[in-house]
């Protein structure tokens, strides 16, 4: 990038490629110090209370009351001040790319891009769609030649392969198609979904016609499980296949590289070069980890240095697609300005397409995707996302300063080595074969000192923090055209089981020698440290206070026992401020960046209820694994379409589907709420309101977030209510958490 860059600097381009200004405005942000200021005191003053109820305790059933609600307190204010560092300068950024135009004439002036993007089932992530996002990419508004695809295919799939052939085949259409047409929508699915009108045009229809075809055929030989010989054409793709024989499996085969499209070959119905495409399916034994999505994209940075080393590299999802063809160009208005040294990633938000109204799953993540990255980005940068990122290849190799630099184990791997040979060639494809073994990275830096690093499941978020502990910079661009559209979880389960993947992998990072609150401060700064530590600490510790929000102080109200200042007591003020303060400033943060209240309440509602089952199953999944009784995986998310679960989800009702042992906190805090709230409003006419409202307003709160799962529970009969099962063990340990504290109460 360098050269590309020293270019720039010497054409002293008079207009600016990019500019930032305040996220919000700066009263907002104003009004945000102020309260920090203020909420801090206040939080002060509560711990304060804390220590002196504490002392004032005189049985040990309020000592253990007290001292629970402090140690909550405690967690809740820690993970306040981790959130309050994205709030110091959030920034918005804007690009420019029409001022690059004097700077990119001539082909050689635009600096080439290698695009991974990883599947590993085709059973849960589809090939035609897989096929999709490779397409939206393909057809880049930027000199094909400069273009390389990657497709890797950890589920070892002959059916993926054949999708890919068949979409090189539809790529010669497809791309002059675009480029004539100025299509916009260049994933052909989107663009025939969108396009309704499109029978009109004959050419369009004609496109929509092969489109349908290819999709059939792709589908029929996913179903049929094999590549039959009616599908394959000619000696060529015989010979790939044959590699699918009777001992090939997923997880033990040898590699497959696949040359599909090869720009100085093939050209497309107009003439012009295609980019290149290639499979490949990286090597796998029963006998040596493959570290998943990382270990994936690792054998990626290698086979693709060895074949057309680009120096930007974007990584993808398979369900990730391009929403604008322009894309590229922005991020270059950030990769080629000489005053930004040392950036090693443009990231771009998840976005997906198809969110219900009112978002009933908080799919939408506004804080962990836009706002809080947004916060990152006026520090050193936002983290990484994992898809939808632009990486100088550089970058994979030791920090930014020349004596950082650490050099891989073969010059053909160095970032700066230019390929001179063809793709095809043998001396190419053996070296690629070579380090897409399974064993190569056997007593070589990768993973931990090069390329995307291996010590937890959340690559994205442990590898973009590596990067910037090691001065690395990073930036969040996020245009009004949305870059990328990505598929998302349409049932509870699904969702749960996501974010529990990604709070195990952020516990691996918190509580390793890298945990954020010592090392990210010591090498980042106290701020970035702390966004970093927000989710790794945070995010999981949370369950322990949202679980004992839940039960705690209920049970004591079933029990008439008051944990809360009453109404008349000047410490019930302090409550109030701190418990309407933090919701209301959320809540007027999402109202400004344009959301709507519905979306806000199920967004709270989806942090209780991921702090009631992902984050508490996360964390036990961590203590066996430490304790060594169970080890992780990666259990991908399934992108597979089920007809009666998205007519549900789009009329936003819950869908619970399977049963799982995730539901039953929720569910049992649901009944337990229920009980209490009851039981609270007769105990309040008895006269004891003042001491029991805040426990009360506290159980209503609950009960009127639960409203989906008492509907799950009674009122539904269709295939996504709660299964019976977990109503009556969740009924059990309501019953039973009931029984055992007024055991508790009556023995202590
Ligand atoms: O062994 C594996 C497992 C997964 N993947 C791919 O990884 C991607 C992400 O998997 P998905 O099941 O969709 O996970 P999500 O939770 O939706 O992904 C988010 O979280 C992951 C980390 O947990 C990040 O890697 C992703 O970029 C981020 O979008 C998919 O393209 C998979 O095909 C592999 O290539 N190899
Ligand atoms: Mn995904």
């Amino acid at each position: 990038m360098e050269e590309y860059r020293a270019r720039a600097a010497a054409a002293a381009m008079p207009l600016p490629f990019h500019s930032k200004s305040h996220y919000f405005s700066r009263r907002v942000t104003t009004f945000n110090h102020l309260f920090a200021a203020v909420y801090s005191v206040a939080i002060f003053t509560l711990f304060y209370y804390h220590l002196a109820s504490l002392l004032n305790t005189t049985s040990f059933t309020s000592f253990f009351i007290s001292i629970s609600l402090f140690i909550s307190d405690i967690i809740l204010a820690f993970s306040w001040i981790t959130t309050q560092s994205y709030r110091i300068n959030p920034i918005r950024r804007r690009e420019f790319p029409e001022n690059l135009k004097p700077l990119l004439k001539k082909e050689s002036d635009f600096p080439a891009l290698d695009v991974f993007i990883c599947t590993a089932d085709p059973y849960k992530e589809p090939p035609i769609d897989v096929v999709n996002t490779a397409l939206s990419v393909l057809a880049y508004n930027y000199p094909a030649r400069k273009i390389s695809v990657y497709i890797s295919d950890d589920g070892g799939s002959a059916a993926t392969l054949f999708a890919f052939m068949e979409a090189a085949k539809f790529a010669a259409e497809w791309l002059p198609f675009c480029r004539k047409n100025d299509v916009v929508e260049r994933n052909p699915h989107a663009f025939f979904a969108s396009n309704k009108d499109c029978y009109n045009n004959s050419e369009k229809e004609k496109m929509k016609i092969m489109y349908e075809k290819m999709k059939m055929r792709v589908e029929k030989v996913l179903e049929k499980g094999k590549v039959e010989d009616e599908f394959i054409n000619g000696e060529e793709e015989h010979v790939a296949f044959d590699k699918w024989t009777e001992s090939f499996t997923s997880k033990n085969h040898p590699t497959v590289i696949q040359v599909l499209l090869e720009s100085s070959k093939n050209r497309d119905i107009s003439g012009e070069s295609m980019p290149n495409l290639i499979y490949l399916s990286r090597q796998k034994s029963l006998t040596s980890h493959h570290k998943f999505k990382a270990g994936a994209l690792n054998t990626l940075i290698r086979v693709s240095g060895i074949m057309t080393n680009a120096p930007i590299i974007l990584t993808l999802d398979c369900d990730m697609y391009s929403n604008d063809p322009e894309t590229l160009s922005r991020v270059l208005c950030y990769l080629l300005d000489p005053k930004l040294v040392d950036i090693s990633y443009v990231q771009f938000p998840q976005c997906f397409h198809g969110i219900n109204k009112s978002d009933i799953y908080g799919t939408e993540y506004k804080r962990l995707f836009i706002l809080n990255k947004s916060g990152m980005d006026g520090l050193l940068g936002p983290a990484h996302l994992g898809t939808g990122c632009f990486f100088v290849r550089r970058s994979f190799f030791g920090g930014p300063s020349s004596t950082s630099f650490e050099s891989p184990e073969l010059p053909e791997l160095d970032p700066n080595h230019v390929v001179e040979r063809a793709i095809q060639s043998r001396e190419v494809l053996e070296l690629a074969y070579m380090v897409a073994g399974c064993d190569y990275e056997n007593n070589t830096k990768w993973g931990s000192k090069l390329g995307f690093r291996y010590e937890a499941p959340a690559e994205d978020y442990f590898t973009g923090y590596c990067l910037h502990s090691e001065g690395w910079k990073s930036i969040f661009c996020n245009p009004n055209r949305i870059a990328f559209y990505g598929n998302f979880p349409i049932n509870l389960l699904d969702t749960l089981n996501q974010a529990k993947r990604w709070i195990f992998g952020l516990l691996m990072v918190g509580f390793s020698k890298y945990s954020p609150i010592i090392y990210g401060v010591k090498t980042m700064g106290l701020l970035m440290g702390l966004c970093y530590s927000y989710n790794a600490l945070s995010w999981p510790s949370l369950s322990i206070p949202l679980t004992l929000y839940s039960f705690l102080p209920q049970l004591a109200l079933i029990n008439g026992i008051s944990v809360f200042p009453k109404v008349s007591d000047p410490w019930f003020v302090l409550y109030a401020f701190l418990l309407l303060g933090a919701y209301g400033q959320d809540l007027l943060e999402f109202m400004l960046d344009g959301s709507t209240l519905q979306k806000w309440w199920n967004d709270q509602r989806m942090w209780s209820i991921r702090g009631l089952s992902s984050y508490i199953f996360a964390s036990i999944e961590f203590c066996s694994k430490s304790f060594g009784i169970s080890t992780f995986g990666f259990n991908v998310t399934s992108k597979v379409i089920d007809e009666e679960q998205s007519k549900r989800y789009d009329q936003e009702v819950f869908d619970f589907g399977t049963p799982s042992p995730m539901f039953l906190p929720m569910a049992a805090a649901a009944i337990l709420n229920f009980a209490a709230a009851l039981i609270g409003i007769w105990r309040s006419l008895g006269g004891a309101w003042e001491q029991l409202f805040l426990q009360m307003f506290l159980a209503g709160f609950v009960v009127l977030n639960c409203r989906p799962l008492y509907e799950a529970m009674l009122l539904r009969n269709d295939g996504g209510k709660l299964p019976p099962k977990i109503t009556l063990f969740s009924l059990f340990l309501a019953l039973l958490l009931c029984s055992l504290f007024s055991a508790f109460l009556y023995v202590f």
